[in-house]
């Protein structure tokens, strides 16, 4: 029977990865044994930990000391030692199948039965791995990326033998320490990631050398007019440019001479000093937002949507877990299957057709299930249906929105900013999902609304700056509408604040009614840094939120201020301890909900108006509006519930 609890872990391998895990497992509260072959490579290892925990608590994002943490992780050479009381062994050992084999099959012997037996393997097989133990249905990927301690994804990944029950429990244990886990399902080459990055990476680098592209305007043309973290052949460098051939030779692909040739001059990036670019006499990649014009990016983008097709097709991993999985691991703007819904599935089938009767190709080949999609009609967002189901689009559905979650829950219109990878950075695409959806919810039912960031690191650290560079100065003076919607929204709005709340995302905070914030948030507008000023309101509302000084200090500064300065300050309602912060939300959405809707609305338009009339004006606003309330049967209730003591049922009539 496998034990699906974990309280102790065994990491084996105390290099890049396996320190790494062992941190982030130690972090969330687990006893760790961190085991290698000599004692000065488990030493490194655990002073490794030591810096970045240093690190992590001097930038304030530990819940405890690093010496509390690391007190939970014990250092040894002594395999059997290691794993004989761990329910949960993660194996991170140089990328070599037979050391690997030997490893586990040594786990056998020394691990209880009942133990989880894991692997983080990038490359290998987990079949094979598996195959050296009796027990290979306990055996599963558990694909970290690096660094994992900055790094949210984590593939988990079946062998041919895994059981459900090991999956499952590998995949809940993930979670427990705070990441994020997909499934893989099938023990591809590549898993997922590694099999969307290929042709990003890779087609590219043979437009280059087929000479229908040049490197630099490959690079700009995928982030500037794409809205890629990094270019092809950038993120070549960074990674190594012999990384990518070898994987190629590997799988038995024909490696892009572009790649190939960098190879044998031994110029394989960053780390040599030279690759695609210069590392040494000059700063590295510099191409320019104009230089992308021409490139082909349907081409790769084509490509890499078929590898996707592949991936469902076969039943590899679901389109929710692709797109996760190349947001989280690879910083992509938007899902790969949700871009390929978004540029149009028959138009992305066209090109590849185009392609592979042009050149004869297997690399264009469509995947027999984008065909199939393509042929059902289910060609992407605008027929409703592609990868991912997109409802009517029409007003009310709360589905079709893509960097933001939102539902209603008992009478509380409840948002999610979704893009953890960016910080819940604002982008002109989330911008206009807010304005859309606060200003075509059906409000009939609803009391309130929350906004709250998604991962554990930001309620939104301001508008997305990668943007900015393709930026034109009328699409910039356009970025307060959707900070209006949410101001004038006829119910009260609630930021919910777990994190950083800077630039933009301040603004939207300012934009909501109540703003309650964790003691580990921080709060500032640092746009002067960028030599920019606060251009969603944030100029307009910090003054009349906090008053000219505090505000001054805010904008000209650009520093940042805690919660706890901020709750001072006026500029938060609560600044609460993370243990009570749910708690202290939901006080507050109580109030919200069992509140009287029409006298809520009334109060939040005549106090918005109000702020900036006339004394006179703003009274007179007042006064029309108690005398609006005072024959509705909202106020006929109260005053009832007030004489018979008991509480209220306001319906909002
Ligand atoms: C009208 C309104 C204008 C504005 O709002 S202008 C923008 C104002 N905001 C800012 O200037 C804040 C920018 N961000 C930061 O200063 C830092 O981040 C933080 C202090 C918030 C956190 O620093 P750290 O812990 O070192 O994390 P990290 O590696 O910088 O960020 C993690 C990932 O998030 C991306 N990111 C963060 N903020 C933004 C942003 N505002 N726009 C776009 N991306 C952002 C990063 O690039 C990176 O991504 P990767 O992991 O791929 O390197």
């Amino acid at each position: 029977m496998l034990d699906d609890t974990v309280d102790r872990v065994a990491v084996l391998g105390a290099g890049n990865m396996g320190h790494g895990i062992a941190e982030v497992t130690a972090m969330a509260g687990y006893d760790v044994v961190l085991r290698d072959i000599e004692p000065e490579y488990v030493e490194d290892g655990y002073e490794s930990i030591r810096w970045s925990l240093e690190k992590l608590a001097e930038r304030e994002r530990l819940e405890e000391s690093a010496d509390a943490i690391l007190e939970r992780i014990e250092t040894t050479t002594d395999l059997e030692n290691a794993v004989a009381d761990a329910d949960l062994v993660i194996e991170a050992a140089p990328e070599n199948l037979e050391l690997k084999r030997e490893l586990f099959a040594n786990l056998e012997r020394f691990a209880d039965e009942d133990a989880l037996l894991a692997t983080n393997t990038s490359s290998l097989p987990i079949t094979d791995v598996a195959a050296a133990v009796d027990t290979p249905e306990r055996v599963l990927g558990l694909h970290f990326f690096n660094p994992p301690v900055k790094m949210d994804l984590v593939e988990v990944i079946y062998g041919a033998e895994t059981s459900d029950a090991a999956a499952e429990a590998g995949h809940d244990w993930v979670e427990s320490i705070g990441k994020t886990p997909i499934y893989v399902r099938k023990d591809v080459r590549g898993f997922v990631v590694n099999t969307i990055v290929g042709p990003f990476i890779g087609e590219p680098a043979w437009m280059v050398s087929e000479g229908d592209a040049e490197v630099r305007q490959a690079d700009a043309a995928m982030v500037h007019e794409r809205g890629y973290p990094m270019g092809p052949f950038e993120l070549a460098d960074l990674t190594g440019i012999d990384v990518s051939y070898h994987v190629r030779k590997e799988a038995g692909e024909d490696v892009p001479p572009a790649i190939a040739e960098k190879v044998e001059a031994e110029e394989l990036g960053k780390k040599t000093g030279k690759g695609f670019y210069d590392y040494e006499s000059s700063d590295g990649p510099d191409y320019e937002p104009g230089q992308g014009e021409g490139f082909d990016t349907l081409q790769v983008e084509a490509r890499m949507v078929n590898r996707a097709a592949y991936l469902v097709g076969e039943d590899v991993a679901t389109s929710e877990a692709i797109d996760t999985g190349v947001r989280l691991g690879l910083g992509f703007p938007e899902g790969i299957c949700r871009r390929g819904d978004g540029i149009g599935l028959d138009t992305v089938l066209e090109k590849l057709e185009t392609r592979f009767e042009e050149t004869g190709d297997d690399r264009f080949e469509p995947h027999p299930y984008l065909r199939e999609l393509v042929a059902a009609g289910k060609t992407g967002e605008d027929a409703g249906a592609g990868f991912h189901e997109y409802g009517d689009g029409g007003a009310g559905d709360l589905d079709s929105y893509r960097y933001l979650n939102a539902e209603v829950e008992d009478g509380v219109l409840e948002v999610e900013l979704d893009r953890p990878e960016r910080m819940n950075a604002l982008s002109a695409d989330l911008l206009e999902e807010i304005d859309d959806l606060f200003s075509t919810v059906d409000t009939d039912g609803l009391r309130c609304a929350t906004i709250e960031g998604t991962g554990d690191r930001a309620f939104s650290a301001g508008a997305d700056i990668s943007g900015f560079d393709s930026l034109e100065p009328t699409d910039a003076m356009d970025i307060t509408p959707a900070f209006e919607t949410v101001n004038e929204f006829p119910r009260p709005v609630l930021a919910t604040v777990d994190g950083y709340c800077l630039g933009a995302g301040l603004e939207l905070a300012l934009a909501c009614d109540l703003r309650i914030a964790t003691k580990r948030s921080s709060f500032g507008a640092p746009e002067i840094g960028l030599g920019l000023i606060p251009g969603g309101g944030g100029t307009q509302r910090l003054l009349r939120v906090l008053g000219e000084t505090r505000a001054k200090e805010l904008v000209f500064r650009g520093n940042h201020v805690d919660a706890e300065r901020a709750e001072r300050w006026g500029l938060v309602n609560r600044a609460v301890d993370r243990e009570a912060f749910e708690e202290t939300v939901a006080t507050f959405v109580d109030d919200l909900r069992e509140g009287p809707p029409l006298g809520l609305e009334v109060a939040k338009k005549v106090m918005n108006r109000g702020e900036d009339a006339s004394l006179e004006a703003a009274l007179a606003m007042e006064s029309q509006g108690f005398g609006l309330l005072i024959g509705t049967d909202d106020v006929r209730e109260g005053t009832a519930a007030f004489a018979e003591d008991r509480e209220p049922e306001f319906e909002g009539r």
